[in-house]
């Protein structure tokens, strides 16, 4: 019997801002003034540096003094245990209760950063007070619960991940993963049963620590350091199985600063632009996530650095966060003091959203997470087999060109595997930054209707003018996203030319190379590395769609519970309908394995064609997207069949991802136009043509897609013979059956991947083939299939030939396919 769960609350709080203001160090006592007032715990009143500056000027208001407010403030004579009593201590007990929390310094080179997360023997700083609390609460607990402790230290130096509890750690890659968020593959963790035990461990990754002297600091940090402690707890008394687990993550960002200030040069100089690179990223997440709450919808960069990714759960997800601000009161440093304020005091609109994590796997995740393990390891036996023969090539007499080549070999090796990454990061940000813009435009149309509506009653009348600035804002989100997204598309092309050159020169290498082993093993690891990365962008647009589907539960529940009834008649309601419902109190947190049981998904069941009734959809138009988005690929077997029609279209630019629509609707021409028109003006209209029988302007030919903001009529309006018969049709889309399967109206449908062996290079591409959509760049498999393409005998290619020993998955890659 299908089954659904009361989400778990979430609580939305607000990101606590404190400022500390460092004592001035004796160099600066000889030649600084202190400029910095703390006032009443809360205010910060920075004087200005100028003394020169008359009474009638101060009295005109013509001074560059400042004055913020903020929740915490801490003057000069506070130690690290005054900000800890105050504005840390009470969220560490939520993190032995399951909670999330993150606490970060940040600020200009030489502000305190370290001092205060680190501290001295005699001012033991924040990660240390925090981790003696973790274990006093633990100690205390009455409860007759299993703790486990564990801890992990990484760095991010120069953009890359560096384990700090490794001797020599190797780099580092980040996973998105659907119940942890971001996680660093590899990352050691290691149980801990006491704080000295940690403390011993921190100690050690600090003198790992890329340290350097600079004009501003003598001991300034060249990376940001993120110490993650995570406490599980089994409980043992009716919910046996149940396991709560809360981090805690404590970062110590490096600082700020400017080439001049710090005289430094060479790879000084090259640490302090990537250092600046990741911090101005975080000052434009921090920016973004703070228009957001005023504006609605911003798009907010996180992806573009590791650092911000890293951040992104601290910023606005599950986790209850707080940032320290450090200052110097030092007259010199007015300009990085105003600076670092102000993003504080944009940093109090972020909210965040906690949420008890009680843990849950989900079985189709975990598939995925088999594959890419069992592709790494592959990766990881054909990197020995490389490294073997490169020393096996090193042994041999003296032979300067092939070290030479060795070595090039290794850097386009290196520049491939970057290239990827770099490729695969750069579409999840466009999906995400479309994802966004869907919302912003599905907003928009709401205020259109509604100032329409407004009109009506009274002409430009307050609550209309009012709606008039929200659209405004909307307006202006959408605008500033495109041309983010413009600029994506343009690094998307960058990174695919580059690719291109890479391309060749491996192809070429191994056309005049003797040592074709050497060269097929790179190839070999270059493809596998491809693949791999590639499982792990589907993986996460799966998560996201898992967040999705959450969020549509969630909102279907509190729906419930907003009609005013209570849980006994919502229990009532659904035993009518065969469905039970579990109280959240007594289950564990919502899993995937629910929503794959849920009445949303499981409608197929009993209609094969058709959605049931998806009332909860249609109070999260986004969730919904995905809701139709999710099927996509999906390869449950319990469902029995692959109900195509609720497959949802997106554009992704070159090999990458998309979802296609399986029938002549025209729904699907102008879910993909809806959603990516933004981004396509400007580019040639062949990139995403519509079909010559379907006019471009789908509003004015297809009127019944006005009402497209019902998710329910997404859903239904697919419902033609050709799906229904599909429906019977096709028994496992994961099959190679299904591959080759050839539908009564004669539209193909297939799951497909290509792989032109000739060259080396894999190309994925599939999901089902009809309609006369086009996509890709030509260099790729797409050209093999031009617009309106017609497999020879009406048949799409035997796939299964094309790509041995891979396993199947859901679709990435570019596409082109045209039904006869
Ligand atoms: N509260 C404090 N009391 C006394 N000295 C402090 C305090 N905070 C910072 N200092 C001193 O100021 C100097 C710079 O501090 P710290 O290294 O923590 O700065 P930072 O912000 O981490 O710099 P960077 O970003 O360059 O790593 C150090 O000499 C430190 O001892």
């Amino acid at each position: 019997m299908p089954s659904i769960r009361a989400p778990a609350t979430k609580k939305t709080t607000t990101l606590t801002v404190a400022i500390k203001c460092r004592p001035l160090t004796e160099k600066e006592r000889l030649r600084s003034r202190d400029i910095v007032r703390v006032k009443e715990d809360k205010e910060v009143l920075v004087l200005d540096p100028d003394l020169t500056k008359d009474y009638l000027e101060r009295i005109q208001n013509r001074t560059k003094e400042k004055k913020y407010s903020f929740d915490h403030a801490f003057g000069p004579d506070c130690t690290n245990l005054d900000v800890y009593r105050r504005s840390i201590c009470s969220i560490i007990a939520g993190v032995v209760q399951g909670l999330n929390a993150t606490i970060f310094a940040y600020g200009s080179t030489g502000s305190g950063k370290t001092y205060t997360m680190v501290g001295t023997q005699g001012d033991p700083g924040l990660m240390v007070l925090s981790l003696h609390t973790v274990f006093d609460f633990i100690k205390k607990d009455k409860s007759t619960d299993d703790f486990e402790v564990t801890c992990s230290y990484l760095e991010v130096y120069n953009e890359v991940i560096y384990d700090l509890l490794e001797k020599s750690s190797g780099h580092l890659e980040l996973r998105e993963d659907p119940e942890q968020g971001i996680v660093v593959a590899g990352l050691r963790c290691i149980k801990v049963h006491s704080a000295d035990k940690i403390l011993e461990l921190l100690n050690l990754g600090n003198s790992r620590r890329k340290i350097e002297s600079t004009e501003a600091n003598a001991t300034s940090s060249r990376s940001h350091a993120v110490l993650e402690i995570t406490v599980k707890r089994k409980q043992r008394n009716k919910y046996r199985n149940q396991v709560i687990k809360g981090k805690l993550a404590l970062v110590d960002l490096a600082g700020s600063e400017r080439a001049s200030e710090t005289h430094s040069g060479g790879q000084k100089l090259r640490d302090g632009a990537n250092i600046n690179r990741s911090l101005l990223a975080l000052a434009n997440c921090i920016n973004a996530l703070g228009k957001q709450q005023k504006k609605g919808l911003a798009y907010v960069p996180y992806r573009n650095s590791k650092l911000t990714r890293i951040l992104k759960d601290g910023l606005s997800g599950n986790s209850q966060t707080v940032m320290i601000a450090t200052i110097s009161p030092a007259d010199n440093q007015y300009h990085h003091t105003i600076n670092t304020l102000k993003y504080a005091d944009r940093a109090k609109e972020i909210k965040t959203h906690i949420q008890k994590n009680i843990g849950t796997v989900d079985t189709h995740v975990s598939d995925y997470q088999r594959m890419i393990d069992s592709l790494q390891i592959e990766v990881c036996r054909l990197k020995k087999e490389l490294a073997e023969k490169e020393s096996h090539l090193s042994v041999k007499p003296v032979d300067k060109a092939a070290d030479d080549e060795l070595s090039w070999l290794n850097v386009l090796s290196h520049e491939t595997s970057e290239n990827v990454q770099e490729r695969i990061n750069l579409q999840k940000a466009l999906f995400e930054l479309e994802e966004t813009n869907l919302q912003n435009r599905t907003e928009l149309q709401h205020l259109d209707d509604a100032i329409a509506k407004q009109q009506v009653i009274e002409k430009d009348g307050a609550v209309v003018q009012a709606l008039r600035a929200r659209r405004q804002d909307i307006l202006d989100n959408i605008r500033d996203n495109d041309e983010t997204g413009i600029n994506y598309q343009k690094e998307i092309e960058e990174n695919e030319k580059q690719r291109c050159q890479l391309q060749n020169m491996i192809d070429e290498a191994i056309s005049n190379n003797g040592n074709k082993t050497y060269l097929h093993i790179l190839s070999q690891y270059r493809l596998l590395g491809m693949a791999n990365t590639e499982l792990q962008f589907e993986m996460a647009m799966r998560d996201q769609i898992i967040h999705n589907q959450r969020e549509a539960q969630r909102n279907l529940w509190n729906l419930l519970m907003g009609l005013g009834l209570d849980e006994k008649q919502i229990l009532e309601l659904a035993a009518k309908q065969g469905l039970t419902i579990e109280d959240s109190t007594m289950t564990p947190y919502l899993g995937q394995s629910d929503w794959k049981q849920s009445p949303n998904l499981d409608c197929r069941k009993s209609t094969p064609s058709c959605c049931s009734p998806c009332t909860g959809q249609t109070y999260s138009r986004s969730s919904c997207s995905f809701q139709q988005h999710q099927d996509f690929g999906s390869r449950s077997s319990m469902r029995g069949h692959w109900d195509l029609a609720h497959t949802f279209c997106r554009e992704e630019h070159h090999s990458s991802y998309y979802l296609l629509s399986h029938n002549h609707s025209p729904s699907a021409y102008l879910r993909l136009r809806r959603s990516s028109e933004h981004w396509i003006s400007g580019r040639p209209s062949s990139w995403f043509d519509a079909p010559d029988n379907h006019p471009r302007d789908m509003r004015k030919s297809f009127p019944e897609m006005k009402i497209q903001s019902s998710p329910c009529n997404e859903g239904c309006m697919s419902t033609s013979p050709f799906t229904a018969d599909l429906g019977q049709q096709v028994k496992d889309p994961w099959n190679n059956t299904l591959k080759q399967q050839h539908l009564k109206d004669g539209h193909h449908v297939g799951m497909s991947r290509s792989q032109d062996v000739s060259k080396g290079m894999m190309t994925h591409y599939g999901g089902t083939i009809q309609g006369l959509l086009r996509y890709g760049p030509s260099e790729q498999g797409a050209s093999m299939l031009s617009p309106n393409h017609v497999f020879q005998n009406n048949a799409p290619p035997n796939f299964s030939d094309l790509s041995p020993g891979l396993p199947s998955y859901a679709t990435t890659g570019p596409v082109s396919f045209s039904s006869p």
